[in-house]
C-alpha cells in the first residue's frame, strides 16, 4: 500500500527479470515513501533477493522502471546508490580487516576521508553496538555480530533509502529488539526502508506497510488489505477455562485446545471480523471472564497464507 503525499523514496513500475527462460518477477509494482517501514515478504524462491537486487543497482531489470530517491536505477545507478544503504542477507567479509578498519574501507568508497571517516565509524560502532569488537578481525564475528556490521555498513553513507534483505536472521531476542529501535529511529528520521524477513511476527511489529510476492508477482493495495482484514483463526483466554469451554459448548462454537507457555488456551475457526466481535460480546454476555482474544497466529502471518491460498485458488 503506497501512503502519503510526498513522492515515493523507492518506486518500481512494471518490473520484469528472467534468469535464462525461467522468469522470475513479473511486472511487479511497489513504492516506498521517505518515513515509511515496507515489508517485502514471500515465500522461498519468490523473487524477494532478485528484486532486492535490482534495487540495489546489482542487477539489471530486462523491462520496468525503478526509481532510487529520485534516481532511475538503472540510466543513473552510480546517483542511485549515492542514495541508498544495502545490507545483503549474508556479509561477505574482508578477512585480514576489523570491524573498525572494514567501516573506514567502506568510508573510503563513498569518499569520506580522514576525521570524517574516523567520526563517522565511531558514531556506527556505537549505533550498532560493535565498539566493543572494533579491533576484532570480521571472518571471526558472529553470525549476529556480522549482522550488526552490514548493517553499520550500510549506515555509513547515511542513505535516505535503505534495502534490508532477511536483517534479523541470526540474531538473538536483544538483539532484534535493538535493531527494530535501530530502524524505527532512521524511519522517524525520514528513511525509506524496505525489508524482507521470513520472521513475520518481527515485521509485524516493525512494519507499516506491506508488498505480498508471490512466484514473482506483487500483490496489489485490494489484495493486501482483503488478506489483512480476515483473521479467521482466535485465541481465547479466560480466568477459569471450564467456564469458557461451557459458553463455547453453548454457542456451539468448536474449539482446538491449545497449550502455550503462558497457560492452556482455545483457538477458534471463524469466517471474518465481526463474527469474532459478536463471539466476544456473546461470551461477556455469558459471564466468561476473557484475558485473552487475538489472532491465533500473527495477523500478517494469517494475510500472508490466505493471500497465497487465494492465488492458488
Ligand atoms: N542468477 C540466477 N540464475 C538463475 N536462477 C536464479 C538466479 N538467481 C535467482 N534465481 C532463481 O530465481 C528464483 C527467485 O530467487 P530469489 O533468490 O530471488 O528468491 P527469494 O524470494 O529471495 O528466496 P529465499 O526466501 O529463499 O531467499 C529462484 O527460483 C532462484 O532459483
Amino acid at each position: 500500500m503506497s501512503t502519503g503525499a510526498s513522492s515515493p523514496s523507492i518506486l518500481v513500475s512494471g518490473v520484469s527479470r528472467s534468469f535464462g527462460s525461467t522468469t522470475v518477477v513479473h511486472e511487479a509494482n511497489l513504492s516506498v515513501h521517505p518515513g515509511q517501514i515496507t515489508a517485502l515478504v514471500g515465500p522461498n524462491g519468490s523473487g524477494k533477493t532478485t528484486l532486492m537486487l535490482m534495487l540495489a543497482t546489482l542487477l539489471k531489470p530486462d523491462s520496468g522502471e525503478i526509481r532510487i530517491g529520485g534516481h532511475d536505477a538503472v540510466q543513473n545507478p552510480r546517483a542511485a546508490r549515492a542514495t541508498l544503504g544495502w545490507m545483503p542477507d549474508a556479509l561477505g567479509v574482508w578477512d585480514s580487516l576489523t570491524v573498525r578498519e572494514t567501516l573506514i574501507a567502506v568510508c573510503a568508497m563513498y569518499g569520506i576521508s580522514g576525521l570524517a571517516a574516523g567520526e563517522r565509524v565511531e558514531a556506527l560502532l556505537t549505533e550498532t553496538a560493535l565498539t566493543a569488537l572494533a579491533g576484532q578481525r570480521s571472518h571471526t564475528l558472529s553470525r549476529g555480530q556480522k549482522q550488526r556490521l552490514s548493517l553499520a555498513r550500510a549506515l555509513v553513507h547515511k542513505p535516505s533509502v535503505l534495502l534490508l534483505d532477511e536483517p534479523a536472521s541470526g540474531l538473538d531476542p536483544e538483539a532484534r529488539l535493538a535493531q527494530r529501535q535501530a530502524l524505527e529511529k532512521l524511519s522517524n528520521e525520514g528513511t525509506a526502508i524496505l525489508i524482507t524477513s521470513h520472521v513475520l511476527d518481527e515485521l509485524e511489529q516493525l512494519a507499516n506497510d506491506v508488498v505480498f510476492l508471490r512466484e514473482g508477482h506483487t500483490s496489489t493495495d485490494e489484495t493486501v488489505a482483503d488478506a489483512m482484514r480476515h483473521n479467521t483463526r482466535w485465541r481465547i483466554r479466560a480466568i477459569d477455562i471450564t467456564t469458557l469451554d461451557e459458553a463455547l459448548a453453548a454457542l456451539h462454537t468448536p474449539v482446538t485446545p491449545q497449550a502455550l507457555l503462558s497457560g492452556e488456551s482455545r483457538v477458534v475457526e471463524l469466517t471474518n471480523n465481526a463474527e469474532a466481535a459478536e463471539l466476544l460480546r456473546s461470551l461477556v454476555t455469558a459471564g466468561v471472564q476473557i484475558i485473552e482474544f487475538s489472532p491465533a497466529t500473527g495477523s500478517l502471518e494469517q494475510a500472508f497464507l490466505r493471500f497465497n491460498q487465494e492465488a492458488t485458488q
